[in-house]
């Protein structure tokens, strides 16, 4: 039931996809050395936010960034949760998460639910409009984008449908730092999970973004962090300990969801 987790967690070339994928190429081979199952990236690694020139820049449904990641899938032989792109779909532009499993395969794509109104997302993106469920290694798995954290229902809801661990994808900037921190932890505690929330590091014209990537076990407690600085954090995780912290304290079975609407 060990799962080998690694984050990437990389600064972002503002507005430069070619110069990014060239970046993540590049964390891909060098993750592989290590031989984890999973490597997750950050929100918008291809693009950074540059909003006002996503038009120009970001790819028609993603096509050029998705199609890296499953090169280098199957290459490499890893599951990918490739943070998530800028793609142009028919409906406006989405803000996409990709899941892509070891043979190449586009698994899920999740676009971010909730926008961020205070880093304008609303004027520039469109809303998803599904959920963020999916399964690697035969293991039920849930994705989300950054300011979807501050939404304990929108995660609850996966988790009640079997999530074991719940991904996080992020651009969150340095100044709510202490706001990712406890509400990550928060969700871990509250859901008895892992999460495992990749942020990127570095600066834009807007933000200087936090770092701190964590995994956070069911008890609550973080066994990885990273720094405010590049780098790859690896840690193994044992989904088994879901069941251990659930039977130690069964709010699952304790819960009254018939007095909560
Ligand atoms: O909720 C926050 O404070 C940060 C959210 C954010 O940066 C985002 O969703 O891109």
């Amino acid at each position: 039931m060990d799962v080998k987790i690694a984050i990437a967690q990389i600064d972002i070339t503002f507005g430069n996809p070619q110069k990014n994928r060239e970046k993540v190429q590049k964390w891909i081979e060098m993750a592989s050395l290590k031989s984890p199952d999973i490597i997750v990236f950050p929100e918008l690694w291809d693009t950074g936010y540059d909003l006002s020139r996503l038009e120009e820049i970001a790819d028609s449904n993603g096509a050029s960034s998705i199609k890296l990641l499953q090169q280098l899938a199957k290459k490499h032989k890893i599951h990918i949760v490739g943070g998530s792109v800028a793609n142009i779909q028919e409906n406006g532009i989405k803000n996409t998460l990709i899941v892509i499993n070891d043979e190449g395969k586009l698994i899920k794509e999740y676009s971010k639910l909730h926008l961020f109104q205070l880093m304008n997302e609303h004027k520039y993106l469109a809303p998803g409009n599904n959920d963020g469920l999916f399964t690697l290694m035969d293991f039920p798995f849930a994705a989300f984008i950054c300011y979807d954290i501050r939404f304990p229902e929108w995660m609850r809801k996966h988790v009640l449908k079997g999530a074991k661990a719940l991904f996080v994808v992020a651009e969150w900037p340095s100044a709510r730092l202490d706001h990712w921190r406890s509400i990550l932890i928060t969700r871990a505690i509250e859901n008895q999970c892992f999460v495992i929330a990749c942020n990127r590091v570095g600066s834009d014209p807007n933000n200087e973004f936090a770092g701190h990537s964590l995994i956070i076990n069911p008890w609550g407690e973080v066994i990885a962090e990273g720094k405010d600085e590049e780098e790859l954090i690896i840690q193994e995780i044992n989904l088994s300990d879901v069941e251990s912290v659930r039977k130690r304290i069964p709010i699952f079975t304790d819960r009254r969801p018939e007095y909560y609407n």
